[in-house]
């Protein structure tokens, strides 16, 4: 059974950036100013051309489950190589994924009256805030941003949830469950092509913990001295994202350089998370990403994280472990390992650098 009184951890208040990024002749202020050598160059809509000449990879998912061999070799080299790609032909209906994207950007558009009522309060992460922020010094994300665990039920916060808009709660629960059986089928997809017995690594995941974050990116007058989400690399097992088509904005690196990710319709954006690169001792890779923001438009996401299951202990497989090749990462509880990574300022992939043996 699930953990009722789980917590994330908790983050310092910030104020909210969608009332800032309103004002007319905003100067941006120096708390979400970056040091020159975090500074980003900005895109615009008009020279994307020149920034795509390298993509991520884009997988089809129903090739994937008809065990078509090329699809399963292109998979395995994107979770290999890559540790991102698109997935097309997901099974998720355009209906759904239209819906939840409404709902996403109706809930982030709120009046700051009505968000007052579903903001973070000082002892946990959930609601609107943003997470990882441990001192009044610390440079914030271009992000007004609202995180929410969502399955299994029982973590529900009983402050948050119920008290969001019906319409958005209907949506929510039936994409929450849509994204869980695609997590645990692309996990399952990861077994077969890893040669892993059936059940041993998705087993964890059964009843694993869910959680969303909904990321708003307002206009920024400044787009090259801030930053919308700091380089990071995801704790979960898998994160299923889901954005604005008209707005480039997330970047993985790749070979030291950063990719743009020109979203595809009707696809998700997939990656793995430090769970399933410690679980497969390194195999598979979970990626350093971020996202800038764009002067005119904003952009929103929602990323959903899918890890395994509160009781369950991570570590290295033991398919991957060998005389050559020896456990690289620790073995602990879930609840350990997500209390730390939300602990800490969101930094890299520091935390799972933290993790190595
Ligand atoms: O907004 C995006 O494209 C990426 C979001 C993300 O990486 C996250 O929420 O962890
Ligand atoms: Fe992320």
């Amino acid at each position: 059974m699930a953990n009722n009184n789980f917590s994330l951890g908790s983050s310092l208040l910030v104020p909210s950036l969608q009332e800032l990024a309103k004002e007319s002749n905003l100067t941006v202020p120096s708390r979400y100013i970056r040091t020159e050598q975090d500074r980003l160059v900005s895109i615009s809509d008009d020279d994307h051309g020149l920034h795509f000449l390298d993509q991520i990879p884009v997988i089809d998912l129903q090739k994937l489950i008809s065990d078509e061999s090329a699809e399963l070799a292109k998979f395995h080299s994107a979770c290999k190589d890559w540790g991102f790609f698109q997935l097309v032909n997901h099974g998720v209906s355009s209906s759904l994924v239209e819906k939840t994207m409404t709902e996403m950007q109706n809930i982030l558009k709120l009046p700051l009256e009505e968000k007052k009522k579903f903001r973070q309060n000082s002892e946990e992460v959930e609601g609107f805030g943003q997470a990882f922020v441990l001192s009044e010094e610390q440079k914030l994300d271009w992000n007004d941003p609202m995180v929410l665990t969502t399955l299994p039920v029982s973590v529900r916060k009983p402050h948050l949830i119920p008290k969001l808009p019906s319409t958005f709660r209907e949506t929510l629960d039936i994409y929450s469950l849509e994204l869980k059986d695609l997590a645990i089928c692309l996990i399952e997809q990861m077994e077969k092509v890893l040669k892993v017995e059936e059940k041993e690594v998705s087993g964890l995941f059964e009843d694993g913990l869910q959680a969303m974050r909904l990321n708003l990116y307002p206009p920024c007058p400044q787009p090259e001295k801030v930053i919308g989400l700091t380089p990071h690399s995801d704790a979960s097992g898998v994160s299923i994202l889901l954005q604005t088509h008209d707005v480039v904005g997330l970047q993985v690196k790749k070979d030291g350089n950063w990719v743009p990710v020109k979203p595809i319709q009707n696809a998700f954006v997939i990656n793995i998370g430090d769970v399933l690169e410690m679980i497969t001792n390194g195999e598979y890779r979970s990626i350093e990403h971020r996202v800038i923001t764009n002067v005119q438009k904003e952009r929103f996401s929602l990323a959903t994280f899918y890890n395994p299951s509160l009781e369950s202990e991570i570590g290295p497989n033991h398919r991957f472990i060998t005389e050559q090749s020896p456990p690289k990462y620790k073995r602990l509880g879930m609840q350990e390992y997500m209390r730390g990574y939300f602990s800490r300022e969101l930094d890299s992939k520091s935390y799972l650098d933290a993790m190595k043996l």
